[in-house]
């Protein structure tokens, strides 16, 4: 069966990802969700046709019109020879059947299409637990140090402390891969158990659908009898007004059984809108933690594992370019690794940073487009060691003043932006400070041959 984003043999998925990868830096989040994420793709062995699998025809005709040009372009590039690039329409359609006035509300809702297709059987659920993600297969670091603790307590002894557990934040950043490994590791233990984990939205098509066809005391017995609700994006229960009682109902009946349920979110439960009161304050009643992006060193030993799990080693000094140049999340630096990993296969050459750089050309133009002033605060703040703060506060000792003048200088040459709005975001500086440390620190940079190197080292770090 083609499922989405995937195509047939290692190298073959290798080369779609990275096309997929390639096209989720390119275009709007929004854009590449509904249009590009899911599409499923098979390459043939010797990769001279890849056949894109579309889910009906009014898709198809749009991504032939949209899109067809910059996947072909992409997977030539990628594999370095010609591709005949094929459009189908998936054999097994998953169509939505007619929906009642419930439905199409809840669904309006939604900022995606609800899978409506897919089913949770009457009866013992499917745990729908990807056995990939577990403790051993998550990098640890003080990015994600508490939340691993929580989790794998929890792990260890459900229906105890931490109930409910409530993970929340940025995509990308191991909340899913986490709750997976919570699963995974009490099966392990308890292989009885009744473990389930379900996407928000996912739960909300199951409301949908039990409304729709009357069967909500099935809908109970499947939730409420859970040893482990493990929930996904809670977030996407916002507006949802009969989804929220549902999962409030499931909620205390869980509870009063002593059952666990992990939630993640893409914020803390009273920053989430649109969620009743009632609901977020059980949120809250457990333990609350976040996931922040992984450091530098985090990431560098992400690149490492994952790549010796591809079976190719990474040099580290390889690794830490690419943990240097995509900072922003987990899934991005997945992404990077597939696109070098790709790029060497497909043209035979050993993992350098040159060929690193060649692999990542794409994404890291855009990045140079994109220079921040925040980004190169917190740039600055590393390399001198001092806190990103000190870029805002008033505090004038030369360790941390002159810093903050490189930074200024560095924000005027790499961006766009005028002297006052640099001041302002230098802690609301006014604009003749910003002026004093350009031509301070621009001056400065012509006589010392050490200030001049440092700031060279700063803007390829920014640059990447
Ligand atoms: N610490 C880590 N060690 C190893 N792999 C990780 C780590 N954190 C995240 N990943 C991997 O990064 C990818 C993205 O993680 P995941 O899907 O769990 O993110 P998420 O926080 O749930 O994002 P979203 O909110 O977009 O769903 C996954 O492939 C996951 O295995």
């Amino acid at each position: 069966m083609i499922e989405g984003n995937h195509a047939s043999g290692a190298a073959g998925d290798s080369l779609w990802q990275a096309c997929i990868e390639q096209l989720a830096q390119e275009l709007p989040e929004q854009q590449f969700n509904t249009w590009i994420k899911p599409l499923a793709a098979q390459v043939t062995g010797d990769f001279s046709k890849v056949t894109v699998y579309v889910a009906n025809r009014f898709k198809l005709d749009w991504i032939r019109a949209q899109y067809s040009n910059r996947i072909m372009q992409m997977l030539e590039n990628l594999y370095g020879q010609p591709i005949q690039l094929e459009l189908a329409i998936t054999p097994r359609e998953n169509v939505a059947r007619l929906t009642p006035l419930q439905l199409a509300r809840e669904i309006s809702a939604q900022s995606e299409p609800v899978d409506l297709g897919e089913e949770i059987s009457p009866g013992p659920p499917k745990n729908r637990l990807n056995s990939a993600l577990t403790f051993s297969t998550l990098v640890e670091g003080t990015a994600n140090r508490m939340a691993r603790a929580a989790a794998m307590h929890v792990a260890g002894s459900p229906g105890q402390l931490y109930n409910p557990l409530f993970i929340y934040g940025g995509v990308g950043l191991g909340k899913t891969h986490l709750m997976h490994a919570v699963g995974n590791r009490l099966l392990e233990e308890k292989p009885g158990a009744k473990v389930l984990y379900i996407h928000a939205e996912q739960f909300v098509s199951d409301v949908v659908k039990s409304y729709q066809r009357k069967t909500f005391d099935e809908f109970k017995e499947r939730y409420h009898s859970l040893d482990l609700l493990l929930i996904d994006d809670v977030q996407f229960f916002a507006n949802k007004d009969r989804t929220q009682e549902e999962f409030f109902n499931a909620f205390e009946a869980l509870l009063a059984k002593k059952s666990h349920i992990v939630m993640t979110s893409d914020t803390y439960p009273k920053g989430l809108p649109d969620i009743h009161e009632r609901l977020v304050s059980r949120f809250d009643s457990g333990l609350t933690v976040a996931i922040e992006p992984p450091e530098l060193e985090m990431r560098v030993a992400i690149l490492i594992n994952k790549s010796i799990s591809e079976g190719t080693e990474m040099p580290e000094e390889v690794a830490f370019f690419v943990a240097k140049n995509v900072r922003s999340n987990v899934r991005e630096l997945e992404g990077a690794l597939r696109k070098i990993l790709a790029y060497s296969r497909f043209n035979q050459k050993e993992i350098s940073i040159q060929l690193a750089r060649e692999a990542l050309r794409d994404l890291l133009s855009i990045q140079n487009r994109q220079i921040s002033v925040e980004n190169i605060q917190k740039t600055v703040a590393d390399y001198y060691k001092i806190k990103v703060a000190d870029m805002y506060s008033k505090k004038r000792p030369a360790s941390i003043a002159r810093p903050r003048q490189i930074a200024m200088y560095l924000a005027k040459e790499l961006t766009q932006k005028s002297l006052p709005e640099i001041g302002e975001l230098f802690g609301g500086r006014d604009h003749t400070t910003v002026l004093h440390a350009v031509r301070k620190i621009g001056g400065e940079r012509q006589q010392l041959a050490e200030l001049n190197q440092q700031l060279h080292v700063l803007e390829q770090t920014l640059k990447g």
